[in-house]
């Protein structure tokens, strides 16, 4: 048997009736709606509700939802016909219309429930309607405009970032996607400007937090003052930034406002009485040359700001071509990297160094090597910065300290073995651990190791560095302060820590004999070392002249090819043979 065909909620005619207007409305337009006994309760009800017949027709409807049907321009009259009335509710909006009816029309057909919003300006209706078993429909009506006004709110803080008020990298890729809409529609080109800001990191480093947010609210609002209207500012990391330049028709716009971004962020700030002095490198990507797609395009803007910062930063680049391949090399050299350590690829060589006083070589410095299958002998200024970026100089560290160990314990006592220590090596929290099993596993006494580090190492979480320096002086181990003067803080930090041993950088040994002032630095460096109770190396020593003055000027140990040339361990044997034993 056939189950009994479900009432259409109106016929056709009743259906194509005009929905009722104030004109009609009877004297008293609750009469027909509610019995007078009814009323009260229904009435006390917050939500509106409407009750509809078998037949299709509003029999019922409380005050609430007179007032709701009222404020959305919808007049209810006596025999109202549902369907015109819920059709008569509508979005301003065309689209959101259309799904709302189609919706309405679906879940009637199939007497499923029924949930849509209706916008009218300001106000926001929420109706649902509930097939009854024994035919017929409750419909509830609900003002959630305050809840939907919250929810806008809500929405758009999501979009910004709050430190600045700038748009935040979800709003970006909003307004990116319409840019690049109306690129496909008209035309309009659009550029986009990645900011990377330099050395940002040790002002938030030394000075705080608050003195970095502070910086950062004044880098947003310069920004903002270099730009368009039309166009965005965003920020989408710690110190990431990007402008998306709307309808622009050449590069020369692009090319003044990159410009104006490295000026302005490179003039000095004054935060909270500090005098700040930062920088910015930009990449910059064109749409539609360099990418019609987000992705596309913030990947090629990203490429040329790695250029920017490769080309020494406070610099901008725009996207070529070659960028891309570049960064192929890069990825090539990453995953041969990768497999290096595993396919023992590496190799130490050693360089000595000499005891000015006693004439005597007193250890070696362990310098990486690496012997690639097809391009040879790989020097570690060409791999060990991707490794450093990429992490993999924490394997790799650990590899060059258990070798270079190992190897020591063949050299006469007391000669010791001096290994680079990175930056992210002291990242990782492994380092102590290393050391101590490296010295456990060969033999070592630690009093025959030493670390060199660099400022970079000393310019990261300060405490936790320290600490970790502490730690290994506690063992025994020795540490020494590598390119000493390179960097701008390095008399600060010879105070922050007692290293055993200040290593000159060789650039002040290579001017020892052109400039004038190279001697009165060395001289300096080397009293300063000798006030210290700390050794002074001079790097890079090559001729005998050098090692004259420097003798002259009081370090107390060279390094240098004059010595020898880094050799693999091998050959050391034959080097330290030319030297008298200590
Ligand atoms: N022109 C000239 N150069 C001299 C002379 N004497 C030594 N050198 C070179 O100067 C560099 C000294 O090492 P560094 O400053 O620690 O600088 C090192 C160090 O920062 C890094 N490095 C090397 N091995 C390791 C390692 O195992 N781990 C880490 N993290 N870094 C390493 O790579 C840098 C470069 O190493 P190398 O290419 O071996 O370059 C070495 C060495 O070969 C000289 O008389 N004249």
């Amino acid at each position: 048997m056939r189950p009994d065909p479900q009432p259409a909620l109106l016929s056709r005619r009743e259906a194509a009736r005009p929905i009722p207007t104030e004109r009609d409305a009877p004297r008293d337009p609750q009469a027909p709606y509610l019995a007078p006994h009814l009323a009260p309760y229904l009435d006390a009800v917050r939500q509106g509700l409407l009750m509809i017949d078998r037949a299709g027709r509003v029999v019922a409807a409380n005050a609430p939802a007179r007032r709701l049907l009222d404020s959305l321009t919808v007049t209810l009259e006596t025999d109202t016909a549902a369907l015109p009335l819920l059709r008569a509710l509508r979005d301003d909006t065309a689209p959101a219309r259309r799904a709302t009816l189609r919706a309405l029309r679906r879940a009637l057909a199939r007497r499923q429930p029924v949930l849509f919003e209706v916008r009218r300006r300001d106000h926001t209706v929420q109706v649902e309607l509930h097939p009854l078993a024994a035919g017929g429909w409750v419909v509830t009506l609900e003002d959630v405009s305050t809840r939907k006004a919250t929810e806008a709110r809500a929405d758009a803080m999501a979009r910004l970032d709050p430190l600045t008020g700038l748009p935040n990298r979800l709003l970006l890729r909003e307004r990116l996607a319409e840019a690049l809409e109306r690129l496909a529609r008209s035309g309009e080109c659009c550029a986009l400007l990645l900011i990377d800001l330099d050395r940002f990191k040790p002002v938030n480093d030394t000075l705080g937090h608050p003195i970095g947010d502070a910086l950062l609210a004044t880098v947003a609002d310069r920004l903002r003052s270099t730009v368009r209207a039309t166009d965005t500012v965003a920020r989408i990391g710690g110190d990431e930034f990007v402008i998306l330049q709307a309808g622009i028709r050449d590069a020369a716009g692009t090319q003044a406002l990159a410009r104006r971004v490295v000026d302005l962020i490179g003039r000095t700030y004054m935060v909270e009485g500090h005098l700040l002095t930062i920088g910015a490198s930009v990449g910059v990507a064109l749409a539609p040359e360099d990418g019609a797609d987000a992705d596309r395009l913030l990947k090629n803007a990203d490429l040329a700001l790695y250029r920017a910062k490769l080309d020494g930063r406070g610099t901008y680049r725009f996207f070529e071509p070659e960028m891309d391949a570049r960064m192929q090399a890069r990825r090539k050299l990453e995953l041969d990297m990768r497999q290096a350590l595993a396919r023992r690829e590496f190799q130490l060589h050693y360089q000595p160094q000499l005891q000015l006083a006693s004439g005597t070589l007193i250890g070696c410095e362990a310098l990486i090597r690496w012997r690639h299958p097809d391009r040879g002998l790989v020097s570690p200024l060409d791999f060990i910065p991707l490794a450093e970026e990429i992490g993999l100089i924490v394997p790799i560290g650990e590899w060059v300290v258990r070798q270079a160990c190992r190897d020591a314990m063949t050299w006469p006592d007391p000669m010791s073995v001096a290994v680079n220590v990175s930056p992210a090596q002291f990242k990782s929290d492994r380092l102590v651990e290393t050391i101590i099993s490296a010295l456990a596993g060969s033999g070592l006494p630690a009093r025959r190791l030493e670390v060199e580090i660099t400022e970079g190492v000393l310019l990261q979480e300060n405490d936790r560095t320290l600490q970790t320096l502490h730690r290994l002086r506690e063992l025994g181990v020795r540490v020494s302060m590598d390119d000493f003067g390179t960097g701008y803080s390095s008399l600060s930090y010879l105070r922050s820590f007692p290293f055993d041993k200040i290593k000159i950088d060789r650039s002040f040994v290579k001017d020892l004999t052109s400039k004038p002032d190279g001697e009165a630095i060395i001289r300096a460096i080397a009293g300063l070392g000798k006030s210290l109770g700390m050794t002074t190396v001079a790097e890079g020593v090559e001729t005998s002249e050098q090692m004259q003055r420097i003798r002259l000027e009081g370090c107390t140990d060279v390094q240098g090819y004059l010595i020898s040339k880094p050799v693999p361990a091998e050959d050391l044997r034959q080097v330290f043979a030319a030297f008298p034993q200590a």
